[in-house]
């Protein structure tokens, strides 16, 4: 795959005009992890952000009601039409008889109409490839996109590189967060390297056949985050790693082989710059989504106070470790779809989205998920590999993707993947 010349990611680039305050917001999937932090960033903040609409799947009817009405939004989205009447309830118990209600947006393009109003700033926190029509929804409408899901940019690949302006995306991802800032450090030629951290997850230091028997319960223990389903179990098996190196390909238009994964365990050093002259840039502290959120929907401004500091007044050791590809194949396996391009990244991501349900269900063992993948990989990750794309080619991939992994995994005829993927419409299962 050969990545855009000009990032889409650019801290030496503003996209959008100098900040206004309150800048207009538009948070989807603002009942999830990042939704509810990037609402905390918000409230805490009422001079420098409005947000202006929300959207979410359906599964928590009462927090986005009582979000729409601490933040007075004048839209609210939901992707399953059957919880609409539950939402307005909840709405209409808040902000009582005579106030209007919120705009209600319901159905499986919701988040994508919400995405495509007018507004400063898009956070996409929806999680899976679901998310890939919004991110085209917001890029397509000129909104700056504070992008905390990257599958839809690994799906989408060079179809959403293309429809982004340079500048356009500020990365909300933590290591992407990181190396956005590190790279202010220098220009693009004087950049060798970079090197995104992992925490190695709740398993880390295992060899493959001690990870046979581990349970779901265990893998949603991460030891540094607290985060959705999906991306905790992504973190387990190294899979997050390996979409996040996809992720910096694209978004900063370095070669994979001068992106590097270090173990980093305490989490603390969101991921490094590395340039010509041997300098190495960190960008460093504890493990807080709200900063790199606050960052990504203020840009350029950093918004004071938005997470903690580190605390240099006690002894604290952050140690970093090569990454163990045979226990974690799924970071070598990244680099090779990402390598493919084409849709091969929308298979490898679709079949884990798969697998991971699967796994979650006890359908799968923890080892399955990384093997299946690979699998479908090597049947059809080679199909439109490096071919110009379009969003068909993905959803279709994706689809054949998705059924061969339920096919390998005995869960054909089962709800599926927590989020329905690019293809689908609202959370199952
Ligand atoms: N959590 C974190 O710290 C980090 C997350 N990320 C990325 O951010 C994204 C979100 O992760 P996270 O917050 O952990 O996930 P969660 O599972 O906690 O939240 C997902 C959110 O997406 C909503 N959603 C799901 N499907 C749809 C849909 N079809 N339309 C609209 N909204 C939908 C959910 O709504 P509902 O509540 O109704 O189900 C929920 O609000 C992922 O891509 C993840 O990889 C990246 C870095 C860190
Ligand atoms: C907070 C964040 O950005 C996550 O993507 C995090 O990086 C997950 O931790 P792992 O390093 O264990 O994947
Ligand atoms: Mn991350």
């Amino acid at each position: 795959m050969t990545a855009s010349a000009a990032p889409v990611a650019d801290p030496h680039l503003r996209f959008a005009p100098p900040a206004e305050h309150p800048r207009d917001i538009v948070i989807l999937g603002s009942t999830g992890s990042i939704g509810t932090q990037a609402v905390d960033v918000v409230l805490r903040n009422p001079d420098r952000f409005r947000v202006t609409a929300l959207s979410a799947a359906g599964g928590r009817v009462g927090l986005l009601a009582e979000q729409a009405h601490l933040l007075r939004v004048t839209t609210v989205g939901v992707a399953d039409p059957t919880r609409v009447a539950e939402l307005r309830a909840a709405l209409r118990e808040r902000y009582g008889a005579a106030e209007p209600l919120p705009e209600i947006l319901a159905g499986p393009d919701a988040a994508t109409q919400v995405a495509g109003l007018p507004c400063h700033t898009v956070l996409n926190g929806i999680t899976g490839s679901i998310g890939l029509a919004p991110t085209i929804a917001a890029l397509s409408a000129g909104s700056v996109l504070a992008l905390a899901n990257k599958e839809s940019l690994i799906v989408g690949g060079p179809l959403v590189t293309a429809l982004a302006a340079p500048g356009q995306i500020v990365p909300v991802d933590s290591e992407h967060s990181a190396l956005f800032q590190a790279l202010l450090g220098g220009v693009r030629r004087e950049v060798s390297r970079l090197v995104v951290t992992a925490s190695g997850g709740p398993f880390r230091g295992r060899t493959r056949a001690q990870l046979a028997e581990v349970t779901p319960e265990e893998a949603l223990a991460h030891p540094t985050w607290s985060m959705g389903p999906v991306i905790t179990i992504n973190s387990a098996t190294l899979v997050n790693k390996g979409l996040e190196v996809i992720e910096a390909h694209l978004l900063y238009a370095i070669p994979f082989e001068r992106i590097e994964v270090v173990v980093h365990p305490q989490s603390y050093v969101h991921s490094m710059v590395e340039f010509t002259d041997g300098s190495t840039l960190a960008q460093a502290g504890p493990p807080d989504m709200r900063g790199p959120i606050a960052l990504g929907i203020g840009w350029p401004e950093r918004v004071p106070g938005a997470a903690p500091s580190c605390d240099w007044t006690r002894a604290h050791t952050w140690e970093f470790f090569p990454l163990d590809t045979d226990a974690f194949p799924a970071v070598p396996l990244a680099c090779h779809v990402g390598s493919l391009g084409g849709v091969a990244p929308a298979v490898y991501n679709a079949a884990n989205e798969e697998c991971v349900a699967a796994f979650l269900t006890g359908g799968l063992p923890f080892t399955g998920i990384v093997d299946t993948v690979a699998r479908v990989v090597s049947e059809q990750g080679d199909d439109a590999a490096g071919t110009s794309l379009t969003v068909a080619d993905v959803l279709e991939a994706e689809t054949r993707a998705r059924h061969r992994a339920r096919e390998l995994t005995g869960t054909a005829g089962t709800a599926g993947a927590v989020s329905g993927g690019a293809s689908g419409a609202v959370r199952k299962g």
